[in-house]
């Protein structure tokens, strides 16, 4: 059947034309580009006939087909052209009320099919004869909705009835004015068995037997409108598929066979599997590659510390080294138990690639599908560099192979590529748990961190002028800077200084709000217990500097260190290649009253101050964000006993989730993710989509693209995009339960009434409410801190705040009334645990007083 869809469409309508595998679309209804987007997305999953006006370049239905538009329904004469195109027969379907004709292109025999509108019972009847006549292989496209159509699928072997989505109906007893998608699909079936039933093959997304069930039109129509496997039991009746034991199914397509006498369930299976063994199918287990992907989906979940297949999913680099070490090294296979050991070896490896992506292997064969139908071939030679690659190969042959060094992963950026974040269903665990992952969450970091954070530990300046010379191009004489500081190194203009002394004044008067008031409470009669808050001495505060200067981190980090009445305010920063840092973090400094900068940077710069140098103060704690070596060393330092240092929280690259819904203002929801987007490749930005049709996705990335394209930063922007992800719910409670799953540094509520979801939040570094809230305020003015928890921290740590900045300290003062009340109790604990000692300390009061 093929599901005639007047206009572009919808993901419930598209969920619809999925089971019933097809839909015919009238190009001169929808917009050329949007259909492309929508082809790209969906065409693996659902066969796309597009009705093409005559007069559309060729260029263009070429591309429609390159897309992997399955048919183009065209008339004779732009067929004809089509074929000296070399376009293929059987990706066209010729549209023509001529008999005549038809009865021609029968004789031709390759076309894919023929669209008959009969217009009278003279039409439909020699449509019967023709059919009749025809050889095996033509497809009759027949509009249901003429009348009489009926009767031509029903009586015409092998016509495709065309339905209209508007008349067609998967709820017939609700809808029960329109046509039953399950009667049309059962009109097309015979039984060959006593008791009427259709047999019914089920299987898994790469048509793997899982088991056989039978079918009736009433099973057909209940799995059609609920989406699962719903079957008809021979002793049972109908047989929800997983009702009693939890292994339910969701109903991915539905097909017939060659002869229409059995079905085709193809099915997503939960649960254990769908044999009542609890296996996967009940023809035993899968092996080779099924079996493969089953392991490395369950290892990428629970594989232990230290494994080496943990270490593939968490080592950034390894990975992709080991891909194209066995790339290589199939490519030297001669032998055919060679060729099959690397091709193995290459596959595993690939496998992870796709499990740590969310993607299937029945992911990779819909693709290899899709590109099948590409009409336009590439020429295929190798990119140079492989070229290249090739004759080393060649000349090695019989020789060891090589000793494969990690490959520098810097893809090749295509700019004519559009910048688009992946899109996947909310719904999709696996696929959400992959794309939820930092991209920076790589253990590899803490092994070049450490030499780094040891070396200034031991070698102190020395290490540290080496480092910064190595890592930020500049050889400096003294590492640090003390106050008073130079004048002229602070020159700052007048609108800036403007801007900060407006950042500072809000975000002084939040933190002081934050300070809070002592606490004194008498907890028994005669004993009163207090807390007051002391300052940290001495801060070190790190003002990130690679790619991008910080002056508001600055801000962020030296106002609360002023409120809370720091001593010793140190600030670290890379230097730029002069040897200067940017004025605006040295007018900062003066003004909260640092005593110091050091001109550093990243892990030795964090090493520095917390076991200080010769120039540097030593600090008893470190604040700031930075990239992943600031943040590996920050973590480094605060487990090493001899450092005596803390950390305020691991703050890695910028991230921010924001959650829409189909009414937020794209352009708005577009710029915070790119705000986001521009600090670092390895930035993360996340787009939780409440309702949105495909029509919403489309233009919001169209959005994207444009904005993205018309910034500074936007090479940056598309690494990041590359693991950003669009993630679409259909319930604001579902996406408040992905978001506090990925718990975000920045979470943004653009929703109707965003305040009534503020109770759902349970896990984010900072809220932004609403569609006139950016991120960008609380980044620089409003007055909320920016240093915030990244990389799912958030789920256990603040962001910084006044509190960081201090100790609280707790005291006890008894009387005699106080001994009476608490001591006996105090004695009878401290005799239990046998530390008579203590039981003592409480005895002699005690007798004192008596
Ligand atoms: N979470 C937050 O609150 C927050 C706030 C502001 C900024 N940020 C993030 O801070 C980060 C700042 O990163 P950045 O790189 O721009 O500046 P950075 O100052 O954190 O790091 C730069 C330093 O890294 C060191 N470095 C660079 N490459 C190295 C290598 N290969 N080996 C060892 N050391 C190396 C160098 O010493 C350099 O000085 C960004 O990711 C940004 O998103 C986070
Ligand atoms: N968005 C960053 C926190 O992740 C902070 C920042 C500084 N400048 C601009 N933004």
């Amino acid at each position: 059947m093929l599901t005639l869809l007047p206009e572009l469409v919808e993901p419930p309508h598209l969920e619809r034309g999925i089971l019933t595998g097809a839909a015919l679309i009238d190009l001169a209804n929808v917009d050329f580009d949007e259909f492309v987007v929508l082809a790209k997305l969906q065409a693996a999953t659902l066969d796309f006939y597009l009705r093409v006006p005559d007069a559309m370049p060729m260029d263009k239905v070429i591309q429609l087909l390159d897309v992997g538009t399955r048919c183009v329904v065209v008339s004779q004469n732009y067929a004809d052209h089509l074929v000296s195109e070399g376009v293929t027969g059987e990706r066209i379907v010729v549209c023509t009320q001529d008999f005549a004709a038809a009865e021609t292109l029968v004789g031709q025999g390759y076309w894919a099919g023929v669209v008959v509108p009969p217009t009278d019972a003279d039409s439909i009847n020699k449509l019967v004869d023709l059919a009749a006549k025809s050889v095996a292989k033509i497809n009759y496209l027949v509009d249901v909705f003429v009348d009489g159509a009926q009767s031509i699928y029903e009586k015409v072997p092998g016509a495709v009835p065309i339905i209209s989505q508007e008349v067609l109906t998967i709820h017939p007893d609700q809808d029960t004015n329109k046509l039953s998608a399950a009667q049309v699909i059962c009109s097309r079936l015979n039984s060959d068995r006593p008791d009427g039933l259709f047999t019914t093959i089920v299987t898994d997304t790469n048509h793997r037997a899982l088991g056989v069930c039978y079918s009736s039109p009433e099973s057909v129509k209940e799995a059609i409108s609920t989406a699962t496997g719903v079957y008809q039991s021979r002793k049972r009746g109908l047989w929800y598929k997983g009702a009693s034991s939890g292994a339910t199914q969701k109903l991915i397509r539905l097909s017939m066979d060659c002869d229409g006498d059995a079905l085709e369930f193809m099915v997503e299976q939960a649960g254990p599997g769908f044999c009542h063994n609890n296996t996967t199918s009940c023809f035993g287990s899968f092996a080779g590659l099924a079996a493969l992907e089953e392991t490395v989906v369950q290892r990428m979940k629970n594989a232990p510390e230290g494994s080496y297949t943990k270490r593939l999913f968490t080592e950034q680099k390894l990975l992709p080294a080991k891909i194209m070490e066995e790339a290589e090294e199939l490519c030297e296979a001669q032998s055919p138990e060679e060729v099959a050991w690397e091709a193995a070896d290459l596959l595993y490896f690939a496998t992870i690639k796709l499990a740590q992506s969310g993607v299937s292997w029945s992911d990779v064969a819909a693709n290899l599908d899709l590109k099948s139908r590409k009409v336009t071939r590439r020429k295929g030679d190798a990119k140079p560099k492989w070229a290249e690659a090739t004759k080393e190969i060649k000349t090695k042959e019989n020789q060891a192979p090589p000793t494969p060094t990690a490959p520098v992963l810097e893809p090749k950026v295509d700019e004519s590529t559009p910048i688009h974040m992946g899109v996947i269903d909310g719904t999709n665990t696996t696929a959400v748990e992959a794309s939820l992952r930092r991209p920076a969450q790589s253990s590899g970091v803490f092994d070049l961190a450490k030499p780094i954070v040891a070396d200034v530990c031991a070698r102190g300046d020395e290490a540290l002028l080496e480092l910064t010379a190595k890592f930020d191009k500049v050889q400096l004489k003294s590492p640090v800077l003390n106050a008073p500081f130079p004048p002229e190194l602070m020159q700052v203009s007048d609108e800036l200084k403007d801007a900060i002394d407006l950042a500072v004044a809000n975000v002084e008067k939040f933190h002081a709000a934050q300070l809070g008031k002592d606490i004194s409470v008498e907890t028994a009669p005669g004993v009163v217990c207090s807390r007051f808050a002391r300052p940290i001495a001495r801060v070190g505060l790190y003002v990130p500097g690679g790619t991008a200067i910080l002056p508001s981190t600055a801000i962020m980090l030296g106002v609360p260190a002023k409120v809370a009445g720091c001593k010793d305010i140190v600030f670290a920063s890379p230097p730029r290649h002069d040897g200067t840092l940017t004025p605006e973090v040295v007018y900062i400094a003066h003004k909260v009253g640092a005593s110091q900068i050091v001109l550093a940077g990243g892990a030795q710069a964090v090493a520095a101050m917390a076991y200080g140098t010769k120039s540097v103060t030593k600090c008893d704690k470190i604040l700031g964000p930075g990239n992943q070596f600031v943040t590996a060393a920050k973590m480094i330092v605060q487990t090493d006993l001899n450092a005596q240092v803390s950390i305020d929280m691991p703050a890695g690259p910028s991230e921010v989730l924001v959650v829409a819904d189909a009414k937020a203002n794209k352009a708005f929801v577009v710029s915070d993710l790119l705000s986001q987007a521009e600090h670092g490749a390895d930035s993360q930005v996340i787009l939780i989509a409440v309702n949105y049709s495909s029509q919403d996705v489309l233009e919001l990335q169209t959005e994207l693209d444009k904005q993205a394209r018309a910034l500074s930063r936007v090479d940056v922007i598309r690494k990041s995009i590359a693991h950003s992800t669009i993630l679409l719910t259909s319930s604001l409670e579902e996406a408040m339960k992905l978001s506090n799953q990925y718990a975000p540094e920045h979470l943004i509520l653009q929703v109707e009434n965003p305040s009534k979801l503020l109770p759902l939040v349970e896990n984010a570094g900072s809220v932004f409410v609403g569609a006139l809230s950016p991120e960008a305020c609380g980044d620089y003015t409003s007055g909320t801190n920016h240093t915030l928890p990244t990389y799912g921290y958030a789920n256990q740590y603040s962001g910084v705040n006044t509190s960081t900045y201090l100790k609280h300290i707790t005291s006890q003062e008894l009387t005699p009334e106080g001994i009476a009340s608490i001591g006996p109790a105090t004695y009878a604990l401290a005799m239990r645990e046998g530390l008579d000692g203590h039981a003592n300390a409480i005895k002699v009061r005690m007798n004192a007083f008596k």
